[in-house]
This record gives C-alpha cells, structure tokens and sequence, in this order.
C-alpha cells in the first residue's frame, strides 16, 4: 500500500493564492451576514462532530434493510439533538426556522439517499400549520413539534398522483356516531409513494374524497393514525407497507396504505379552509386552492434544495478540475495542464457556479414572496395566490430539471472518477432527480405556468391589469409585430429573452385561437403543449434573470471592489450562457446579427477567463465542510489520489484475499478447461 501523506494539494494551493477577494466575505454574503456564517457553522458541527453518527462507515455497501435501520439510527440521534437546540435557542418558530434552514445542509452529510423523517417537518406539520383551525392546532403543533407523533403526508395514489380530483380514497362522514369512515374502494386508491410512510411514521395526513350526505365535497385532509403508539403494529383496518426498491431515495422509506372502514373522529377533518358541520353540512373555502398550500410551500423551498445541490457539485468538480492534470495544450509542453486550462472543461464547470448564485438569490425572493402572499391569505386576500402558483411552479421545474443536467455535467468533467460512487456525483443525482417527478411532475408544473401566462397575454391584449412578474408581455403587445432591437448590454440581454418569451406566449396563444375553431378549447391547449412547455421555460429564464441583476445591482453597493468584480461577472456569465442557448428562440423575435452573436461568443470565452482565478474562491466561499462535500474527489485539501485510495480499501471485497467464489465456481470453472 503507498504512504499516504496528507497535506494541502499544492496544486489547489496555488489557485487558492491567485484569488483576489475575500472569500468570508463572499461567504457572509452567501449566508445572509457573518451571524448567520457562525450560527451555520456551529449548528453544523452541533450534529456533525457528533462520533455515534459514525459518518465515516460507506453506507452505499449495505443492503437495502441495513440502509433503512442505519438512516433510522442516524435521525433518532439528530431529531433528539435538534428538539434539545431548539429549546436551547429560544424555542421559538424564527428558532426552529433557523436549525432547518441549516440542517439542509448538514443532512446531506447524515442522510445521503434521503431523511426517513422528512416528511414530518416538511409536509405533516406544515399541513397542520396552514389548514387545522385553532382547536386543531392546539391539539397537534405541541406533538408535531415535540416528535411525540411522527407523520407524513399521503396524497399520491396508485392511479393518480397528478389529477388529484380524481383521487379514490374516500371518507364518508357518519352523523350518527360523528366519525369518518375511510375506505379505499378499488387497488388503484391505495396510497402509494408517500414517503417514510412504510414503517417510519404512525400518523399520515390523508387527502380523501369526502362524502356527506350522499354527495361529494371534493379532496379534504385528515389527520389519521396508521401505527400503534406502543406496538408499531398497522391500526386496525390499516394496510401500510413499503413500495421497494427504487432509483434513489432508498432511506426515504416511501410507503402504500389503504383503509378498510377505518373510523376517525369528526376533529380529525382539517377545518381551517373547508368546513363540515358536526350534522354533515359541507362549507366550501373562500379559496378552493388553499388545501393545495402545502404542496406550494414544498416548491418553494425545493429551490433552496437545489442551491445546496448544486454548489455541492459544483465543489467537486471545481476542486478536482484544479488537481487533476492532463492532455498538454501544446504537444511539446513537459508538464501536462491542470484540466481547468482546457476551455471547454470551464464551460462545463464555471455556468453551473453562475447559476448557484443566482438561483440562491432567486430562492430567497421566492420565499420572500411565499411569506407576503401566504400572510395576505391569512387576512382572506387571495388575489395574488395564482401568480405564486405560477412562479413557484415553473421555478421548481426549470431549477430541478437544471440540478440533474447540471450534476450529471459535472459528473462528466470528472471524467472516469466521476463515474465512482465515492466521488459523490451519484447521490447528488439521484436526489436532484426525485426531485423533477415529486410535488408535481416537472412537465405538469410547466403547463399550470403557461396556463397563466396565456391568461395573462389575452389580458395584455385587451389592456387589462396585468401582474409584476408579466409586465413584459405589455411592451411586446404595444411593439405590434415589431422585432426587439438587440442591445448588448445585461439589461438589453433581458429585453431579448423577455420578447423570446412574449413572442412564444403570443404564437402558442394564436395557435390554441386558430385550434378551438376546431376544437375544445381543452383540446385546441393540449394539441399546443410542445410551445406552452416553452412559454414557461423562457418566462422563467425572465425572472431568474431579472431577479439576478435586481439582486446583484444591490449586492454591488455593498461589497468590496474585488467582490464587486466576482458578481458583476456571475451576471455577466450567467447571462451570455443563457442567450446563447436559446439563440434560436431569440432570432425569431429579436433583431440579432451574426456579428452579435460572435460577440457574444467572445464575452463567454472573456468571462471563462476571468472566472479561473475566482473559481476556487466563489465555491469555497460556499463554505460547505468535507462531510457535506462528501466526496473523495471534492474534499478541500484536494488530496484527490489518496482519497480514492483509501475509498478503494473501504470495499467489502477487499476486506479478504480470496472470495469464497473462487472456490465455489472460478477454480472449478478453470479446472475443467485444463
Ligand atoms: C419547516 C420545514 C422546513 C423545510 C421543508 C422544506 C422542504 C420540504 C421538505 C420535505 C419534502 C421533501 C420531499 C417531498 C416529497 C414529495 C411530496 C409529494 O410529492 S406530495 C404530492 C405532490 N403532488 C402534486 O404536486 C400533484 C400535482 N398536481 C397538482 O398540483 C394539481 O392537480 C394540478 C396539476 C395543479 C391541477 O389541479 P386541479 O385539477 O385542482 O386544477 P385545475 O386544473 O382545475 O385548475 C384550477 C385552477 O387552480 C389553479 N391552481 C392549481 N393549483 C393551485 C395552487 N396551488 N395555488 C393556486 N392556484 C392553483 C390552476 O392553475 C387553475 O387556475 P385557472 O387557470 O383556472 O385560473
Ligand atoms: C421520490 C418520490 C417521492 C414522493 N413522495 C410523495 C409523498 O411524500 N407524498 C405523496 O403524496 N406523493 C409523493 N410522491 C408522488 C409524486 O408527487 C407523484 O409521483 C408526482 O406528482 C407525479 O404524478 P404521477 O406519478 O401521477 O405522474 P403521471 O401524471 O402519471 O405522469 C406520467 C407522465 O404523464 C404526463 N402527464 C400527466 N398529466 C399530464 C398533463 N395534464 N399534461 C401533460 N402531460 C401529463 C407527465 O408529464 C409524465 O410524463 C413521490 C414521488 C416520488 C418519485
């Protein structure tokens, strides 16, 4: 075995001496202030210096049962430790805002293919939070909040997970004895795929059809228990049970459940939106749309997931790219080139550092806006509820389809290495691809946007009020036809991809008119799906990009020069990579050269060149330790080599010479070939 030393790669040591600002203070930035940086950086090591969670065991070598009880162990050491911080804080929401915002992170280091507690915090409770009346909550927040109870939240069913009006499960309201009876009717109205719901949880809230006086109200939710508090055992009339194996998320533990006349009392309908009367009269909500707040909620901190996605891969690669040398750029040269001279390895890598930086500003204004939008809701003002469905829609599916190209582009920089389970590329995958079919498939979430857009755009043509987020679509109304002159300028690169997107909007909203001569207008929209799809995405890339250099225009005014340079450039970056990739949107409705489009070229390849001496600061100043890195090829001592070494060693199979197979079938196998 070689000896293996362990000192900064002098290599990433040299890159780290070129940087010119001040990495803590790109770091302070990142955080939201130097507070937050300590605050993160001790809540971290609160659960990572912990020795029990035995972190440094390959859990990726254990089967599938092993991983479930070792992802178990693992949260029944945090949660604990988490509830006692909290207290320890302060106790208050702000508090417990502050240790899950942070434990984002921190989680990805404990539970790499996924928390078999999630859901309780990110769903359960959130349910109760948003839709049980006061009674209610005063009933189960202090349980929730205190883990006295652990639940999750089951909507998906065999048959449907997308069209949940059309879910099966039903619960049928029972004046005489003031219980709901919940029934699953046929196999396609078992519960299937909420997660940690098969052996973890022994609460669920369950989204029903419900019934009451013979007629039916629609989807409401329910607080029911599935598991004895004492036993564990499935509650009587329970069917509950784990799916299996899957692509990722394997310590997820996602579940199925079905009902046989299981009665639950009256209480346990959530009733702050919806309301029953204890004689069976149904209430509708002012909202209709305010049973689905959970699942907004759920998108709108997905974005903040993808931020902690990406940087993690972008570490990686960042920092072996930096130690890895080969492929000498001019034959006769001795030493071979870091692989970061090589320009296109930097095309690969320096985008996807762009882009962390402005879906985290992205992410913070969305839960700004999700905050405003759900207060107004509390005071029944509801108007602005489908602009947030709109945005946080899109936004979830344009940053998590992005989190799965971008880490499998990482994935590919790292050449053969990448493709080890070691180098951390595969859980960071498979995560970011959950993540494009849960809380609402990722093609879905673009229709439920251009659904708005294309209500907006019949609104800008009769002069109507529009929403902030579409004001672009007036400018476009008013040009009557005309193209957009090309201006090279950030904000002249918006104007273009903002008439890309109102140009799009108006053909696929010509084009569902010419159809519903034809057709039902149903049909004349789901024959123009392939542009609606588009719509959405290029409206995205609007507002990523406007709340980029909103953001980035205050961030200026308040840094140092040398930092001031690093973000005008992710800007500058962030936006010549995205004109130049949707090129062909542009021409059709922007007045672009050839001559302006080399010039953009030659703005990349400049700002290519400019993010090399930063690199290494930018996704060190995104301040995540190894054990969140989790990668032999991304740690910061850059000690690439030994690292893969040492993972190498940590094979079952070589935990032995000779593996009993030998005996049993290679030696007879090569015997009888004698
Ligand atoms: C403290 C905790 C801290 C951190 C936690 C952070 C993160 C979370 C942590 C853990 C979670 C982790 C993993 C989650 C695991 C995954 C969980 C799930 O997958 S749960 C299941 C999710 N399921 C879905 O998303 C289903 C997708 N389908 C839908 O949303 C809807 O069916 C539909 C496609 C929107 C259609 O709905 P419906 O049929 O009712 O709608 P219509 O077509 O009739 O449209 C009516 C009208 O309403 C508008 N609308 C729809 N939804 C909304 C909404 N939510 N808000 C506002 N408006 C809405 C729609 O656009 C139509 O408008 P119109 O055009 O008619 O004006
Ligand atoms: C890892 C994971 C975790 C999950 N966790 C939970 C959970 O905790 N709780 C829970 O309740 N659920 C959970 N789910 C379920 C999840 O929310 C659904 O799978 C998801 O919403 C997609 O619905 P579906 O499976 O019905 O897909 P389908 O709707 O069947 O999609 C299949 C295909 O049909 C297309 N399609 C469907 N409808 C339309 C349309 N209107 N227009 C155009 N194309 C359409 C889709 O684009 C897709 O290509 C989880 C799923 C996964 C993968």
């Amino acid at each position: 075995m070689p000896a293996i030393s362990k000192t900064i790669n002098k290599d990433l040591k040299e890159e780290r001496d070129k940087v010119k600002f001040n990495i803590e203070e790109f770091t302070n930035w990142f955080y939201g202030g130097s507070e937050k940086v300590l605050e993160k950086r001790k809540i971290e090591n609160y659960f990572l210096s912990d020795k029990s969670l035995n972190l440094e065991t390959d859990t990726s070598y254990l089967s599938y049962k092993e991983k479930y009880e070792e992802a178990i162990r693992r949260s029944c050491i945090v949660y604990p430790k988490m509830l006692k911080l909290h207290q320890e804080l302060g106790g208050t929401e702000e508090d417990f805002r502050k240790i899950m915002d942070n434990l984002r992170y921190t989680m990805s280091a404990i539970q790499k293919e996924g928390n078999p507690f999630m859901l309780h915090f990110g769903m359960f409770t959130v349910t109760i939070m948003n839709l049980a009346n006061d009674e209610q909550l005063s009933e189960w927040l202090p349980k929730c909040v205190n883990c006295e109870i652990l639940g999750t939240y089951a909507q998906t069913e065999l048959g449907h997970g997308t069209f949940i009006k059309k879910l099966e499960t039903t619960a049928t309201y029972d004046p005489k004895t003031k219980e709901f009876v919940l029934n699953t009717p046929t196999l396609t109205a078992y519960k299937w795929w909420p997660g940690n719901l098969g052996h973890t949880v022994n609460h669920a809230i369950v989204m029903a059809q419900l019934y009451t006086k013979g007629e039916c109200c629609g989807i409401q939710p329910f607080i029911v228990q599935i598991r004895d508090l004492e036993t564990h055992k499935p509650m009587p009339g329970i069917t509950v049970g784990d799916i299996g194996n899957k692509v990722g998320f394997q310590t997820v533990n996602n579940g199925f459940l079905a009902f046989n006349n299981v009665r639950i009392p009256y209480k346990n309908m959530l009733m702050k939106s919806s309301k029953l009367s204890e004689d069976g009269t149904f209430i509708k909500p002012k909202n209709a749309k305010q049973n689905y707040g959970t699942m907004v909620f759920v998108r709108v901190y997905m974005i903040m997931d993808v931020v902690v996605n990406m940087s993690r891969a972008a570490t990686i690669a960042t920092r072996y790219s930096m130690v890895r040398r080969q492929s000498p750029i001019n034959p006769n040269d001795e030493v071979e080139p870091k692989i970061i001279e090589h320009m296109t390895q930097q095309y690969k890598i320096f985008p996807a550092i762009a882009k962390v930086i402005i879906y985290k500003c992205m992410a913070d204004n969305l839960r700004n806006l999700y905050q405003q939008i759900t207060l107004e809701g509390t005071k029944g003002s509801f108007e602005r509820a489908p602009e947030l469905h709109a945005l946080s829609c899109c936004l979830k599916a344009v940053c998590t389809n992005d989190a799965a190209k971008t880490t499998e582009i990482l994935r590919l920089a790292c050449g053969g290495h990448g493709f080890l389970n070691s180098s951390g590329f595969a859980d960071n995958y498979k995560n970011a691809t959950a993540a494009q079919t849960y809380e609402g498939e990722n093609t879905v979430m673009l229709l439920q946007t251009a659904r708005f857009l294309i209500k907006s755009f019949t609104k800008a043509k009769n002069g109507e009020k529009l929403t902030e987020g579409v004001f672009y679509l007036n400018d476009f109304v008013k040009r009557n036809g005309k193209r957009e002159p090309f201006d090279d300028s950030i904000r002249g690169i918006l104007r273009a991809i903002q008439a890309a997107a109102a140009g799009k909007i108006s053909s696929a909203w010509k084009h569902i008119e010419e159809k519903k001569k034809f057709l039902t207008v149903e049909e004349a929209t789901n024959q123009t799906g392939i542009e609606l799809i588009r719509c959405a995405e290029l409206h995205c890339y609007v507002c990523l990009l406007q709340t980029g250099i909103e953001e980035i225009e205050q961030i200026i005014k308040n840094v140092s020069p040398a930092l001031r340079e690093v973000f005008k450039n992710v800007l500058e970056l962030y936006a010549i990579d995205n004109v130049l990739n949707m090129i062909g949107d542009i021409l059709q409705h922007v007045d672009m050269t050839n001559a302006d489009i080399d010039k953009l070229q030659k703005r990349l390849e400049a700002v290519l060149t400019f993010f090399r001496s930063s690199a290494i600061g930018i996704v060190d100043g995104f301040d995540l330790s190894d054990a969140v890195v989790s990668s032999t090829l991304g740690t910061y001592d850059g000690n690439v080599y030994e690292n893969i070494f040492e993972a190498a060693m940590k094979s079952p199979l070589n935990q032995e010479d000779v593996n009993k197979s030998f005996h049993l079938y290679l030696k007879p196998f090569l015997k009888s070939n004698l």
